[in-house]
């Protein structure tokens, strides 16, 4: 470079640096703001997210950006990055208490990681929230005594089991739920147990969200629903979105959204780790989308095996999904074996075909996710 380039060079690059500190300001005049917004909405009860207002404000400057020639998708990246940025900060003032009159809550397994999540949750809300677990049960009548509500949330084998033993003398008007990642069978078992309000719940989301804001809730009525309304108008103010299901409908959905998902993860790993894959070298020659399938199945087992096992091996029904998922796989593999390209094609387009629109859907919403993996990469 000679010494103009540099000189230029250097002189735009401190002129980009103080837009980009005037940018760091701003953001920090945004976060108050919202910080205002939070605590109007906590006194009033509103919900944390808010989908229309967000609507109505990408949709207002990306015609902005697009008068002043900048991308719209670059404002809108922006603007849902510091969105997600807002609810965190919101939650931090706590949240409205819907109901006030509850008596206290007790969480069952709250020192799991989703117990605890419920635990923060709940207690941001102004509840009063006391934990149950395995060494505990010698208390168990003077913890359960004028509960208003029971959150059973301990592994999925042992649910049911705990439901049928150790909570059948609550308060009768005590409400009884459960956040099982299946339902049917924690359903039946909570309405044998107790005579009141019960409730199944399945948050679809893990510990680690950070805020409840566009995360879904499956909700399986169990009984008195006008007992527990309130429940969910709370979740709705952190931001949850209540999904209402049958059990077995939800049941069922889950063998592919998590047992055979996370199955197909699991083999994919244990494929890597027999082949002795070099994950180094595989990350040099990696693209985008690999980078982020490596991602999926690596973060599989940087958790719990056991919560994975308890999961998979839940239901009966799992394995038909998985197993047909074998002969599909199988008969791909005869496919590819006899060098049918023909075959394959034509299989492609029907497969295609039966996403319909999704398809398209998908790829745009890929691409964005691919691209903040690219921006991810450093060096
Ligand atoms: C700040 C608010 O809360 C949330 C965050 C928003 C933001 O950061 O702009 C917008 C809508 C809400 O989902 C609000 O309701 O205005």
């Amino acid at each position: 470079m000679n010494e103009k380039t540099t000189a230029d060079l250097e002189n735009l690059r401190d002129l980009i640096d103080g837009v980009d500190q005037q940018l760091l300001h701003l953001l920090r005049k945004r976060l108050d703001l919202v910080a205002q917004v939070g605590a109007v909405k906590h006194a009033a009860g509103v919900p944390i997210y808010a989908p229309q207002r967000e609507a109505s404000m990408l949709a207002k400057r990306r015609a902005e950006a697009e008068n002043i020639n900048v991308s719209p998708q670059l404002i809108e990246d922006i603007l849902r990055r510091l969105m997600r940025e807002s609810y965190l900060n919101e939650k931090d003032v706590g949240f409205k208490q819907v109901k006030q009159d509850l008596g206290h809550v007790v969480i069952v397994g709250g020192e799991g990681k989703l117990g605890q999540l419920f635990t923060q949750m709940l207690t941001l809300s102004g509840y009063k929230v006391n934990s149950i677990d395995k060494n505990d049960w010698q208390n168990a009548d003077v913890i359960f005594d004028g509960a208003g509500l029971v959150i059973v949330t301990v592994p999925i084998n042992v649910t049911c089991e705990v439901i049928a033993d150790k909570l059948t003398q609550l308060p009768q008007h005590c409400i009884l739920a459960d956040l099982t990642s299946i339902k049917q069978k924690p359903l039946a078992a909570m309405l044998d147990a107790h005579k009141g309000p019960v409730v199944g719940l399945h948050p679809m989301f893990g510990p680690d969200v950070g805020s409840l804001a566009k995360q879904v809730v499956v909700v399986c009525h169990g009984r008195e629903p006008q007992a527990y309304q309130w429940l969910l108008q709370q979740m709705e103010i952190w931001g949850a979105r209540i999904v209402e299901a049958e059990a077995e409908r939800h049941d069922k959905a889950m063998q592919l959204v998590q047992a055979m998902r996370h199955f197909s993860t699991f083999v994919y790993g244990l494929n890597l780790c027999k082949e002795e894959a070099d994950i180094e070298s595989l990350l040099q020659f990696s693209s985008p989308i690999y980078r982020l399938e490596l991602a999926m199945v690596g973060r599989l087992f940087a958790q719990d095996p056991e919560l994975y096992a308890d999961i998979i091996f839940a239901q009966q029904g799992s394995q038909h999904a998985i197993s047909d998922y074998l002969d599909n796989y199988r008969d791909a593999l005869t496919m590819l074996k006899a060098g049918n390209r023909q075959e394959f094609v034509t299989q492609f387009q029907r497969v295609a075909k039966w996403f319909g629109d999704f398809a398209p859907q998908f790829q745009h919403e890929s691409r964005a996710m691919l691209q903040s993996v690219n921006d991810m990469k450093a060096g």
